[in-house]
């Protein structure tokens, strides 16, 4: 019999990814340029479960595995993105690929070169793209998946990309997760479902993954917070995130903060974090998404402060000169008879903040989006990242919910349910960022989230000034509030009778 799936690039992702589409009765073809990671992941299956019927089949080359599948063929990609992705197009081709087979990358490519490949590759195959969000367990258990592409392809792949997908509870809209091998999660809803055509899928993606910087960088300036300005241990910090976690900052990357914080250092049985550089690295998702809202004009503040951050981070031997020679305030720690109320105002104002960072990334795909001619669903978006994904947390069904009441949101802060969170809680988030700056302790996440709020809750900005001064050294012209849309105005500045000319 035929397998009904190949899968190529054995690194974590692709071998887990292939033994969850195991796990899910469906029969697989793995290969990898390295042979020893092919009989690894053959091993695994089978020690996994052993004696059942569904199989992992290693090929030796890429010949071998079209042979083994049934047509047309579903080839999944597992490789970093760029030349890769097109190496493997090309020996695919040369092994006798077929203009209707479906090769699917799951990389975290760029979603120009998506686009671009789409239209190189067509007649020659459907090159189709799924993202997937969830790391190494989300892969293995359930991931979200995020496909774009040809909508015929994407008919084929749907069955199993449901079957593998993280699930949801219909009604609660929690995640229903099980990490057992051989006993995949069948019930609920899948977080996946076709987001557009070709690169709508890597751009949502690209934008999880900036709204995901954010969410860390938010968690970062709460624990240096805590730590630097309360004199909390990491430990104490991490119960602080334990119980924030069980209420309105549910999430993932919450969780997870609480066990990094927790976990001891197995060299030195200090904390582990005490002994972790800080120095944060990046692979270029949270900047493509910087970059594309400074090209389209949507503000994303905070998701462009997360990677500032990462960047300056990694400027550590100019840190330390500098801080050898810049002033900061004199108090470093907050009084003792604040800290209670302070932690208070912080779990407020990393809500808002988080907010904010989800609106910057909704309103990013919404204008992209409209330029693009995409139809994006964002209720269906924050579905399927209810689960599996790293930013997986309770408050997406709050934005699903949004969506669902009004499909046309502008921006996610015009919603009745965010727009009086953020005024009923914006005093503490003020409070928390005043502390935040007598301390001395940087939080351009909190801070810029701030900023951008106060931004849109302002009827007039200086940007009538700042109109003024272009006007003044160019001649850039003006609108003015008294004549139509659209009017330009200058006014001769080098001129002693500075006359007004109508453009
Ligand atoms: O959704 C995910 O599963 C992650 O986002 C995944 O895609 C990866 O871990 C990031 O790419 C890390 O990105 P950085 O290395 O840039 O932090």
């Amino acid at each position: 019999k035929l397998n009904d799936i190949g899968v190529i690039g054995l690194g974590v992702m692709g071998k887990n990814l292939a033994l969850n589409i195991v796990d899910n009765g469906y029969r697989v073809s793995a290969f990898d340029l390295d042979p020893v990671k092919v009989t690894a992941a053959v091993a695994q299956a089978r020690a996994e479960v052993p004696g059942r019927a569904q199989v992992l089949d290693g090929c030796n080359n890429l010949t071998d595995m079209l042979a083994s599948l049934a047509k047309p063929r579903i080839l999944v990609l597992s490789v970093p993105a760029g030349a890769p992705v097109d190496g493997v197009c090309s020996a695919l081709f040369a092994a006798g690929l077929e203009a209707d087979d479906i090769v699917i990358d799951t990389g975290n490519s760029l979603w120009t070169d998506t686009v671009e490949r789409e239209q190189r590759y067509a007649g020659k195959c459907v090159f189709f793209s799924s993202a997937v969000s969830g790391g190494e367990v989300g892969a293995r258990f359930g991931p979200s998946l995020m496909p774009s592409g040809d909508l015929k392809a994407w008919q084929h792949v749907a069955p199993i990309w449901k079957a593998i997908a993280a699930k949801v509870d219909g009604a609660t809209g929690l995640p229903i997760e099980r990490f057992e091998p051989g006993n995949p999660v069948t019930e609920g809803e899948p977080c996946t479902s076709y987001i557009g055509p070709a690169g709508a899928g890597h751009y949502v993606k690209m934008v999880h993954n900036g709204i995901e910087y954010a969410d860390m960088q938010l968690i970062c300036e709460a624990y240096q917070l805590l730590h630097d300005g309360l004199g909390m241990t990491p430990f104490a910090v991490g119960e602080v995130f334990k119980g924030w976690n069980q209420g309105s900052l549910n999430s993932y990357l919450m969780g997870i903060s609480a066990e990094v914080l927790q976990q001891d250092d197995p060299l030195t049985g200090k904390p582990l974090v005490e002994m972790i550089l800080d120095k944060a690295g990046q692979k270029g998702t949270g900047l493509w998404t910087a970059v594309s809202s400074l090209q389209i004009g949507c503000p994303a503040p905070t998701i462009a402060e997360a990677v500032y951050a990462r960047a300056v981070s990694t400027q550590k031997p100019l840190r330390l000169a500098l801080s050898q020679k810049l002033a900061g305030p004199a108090g470093t720690k907050l009084p003792e008879d604040e800290q209670q109320a302070f932690i208070q105002a912080l779990e407020s104002a990393l809500y808002c903040a988080k907010v904010c960072s989800y609106a910057q990334g909704f309103q990013l795909m919404a204008m992209t989006a409209k330029e693009q001619g995409w139809q994006l669903d964002f209720a269906e978006i924050a579905k399927i990242w209810r689960a599996g994904c790293i930013i997986r947390a309770t408050f997406l069904q709050s934005i699903t919910q949004a969506y669902r009441d009004n499909a046309e949101l502008h921006n996610l802060l015009m919603a009745d349910s965010f727009s009086q969170a953020l005024s009923q809680k914006q005093k503490e988030w003020r409070k928390a960022v005043i502390s935040a700056v007598s301390l001395g302790i940087p939080v351009p996440c909190i801070a810029s989230a701030l900023s951008y709020y106060d931004s849109y809750r302002s009827e007039t900005l200086p940007a009538n000034l700042l109109q003024g001064q272009r006007d003044y050294f160019g001649a850039h012209s003006f609108e003015r509030t008294d004549t139509p849309a659209g009017d330009k105005y200058h006014l001769n500045w080098s001129d002693a009778k500075r006359e007004l000319h109508k453009l």
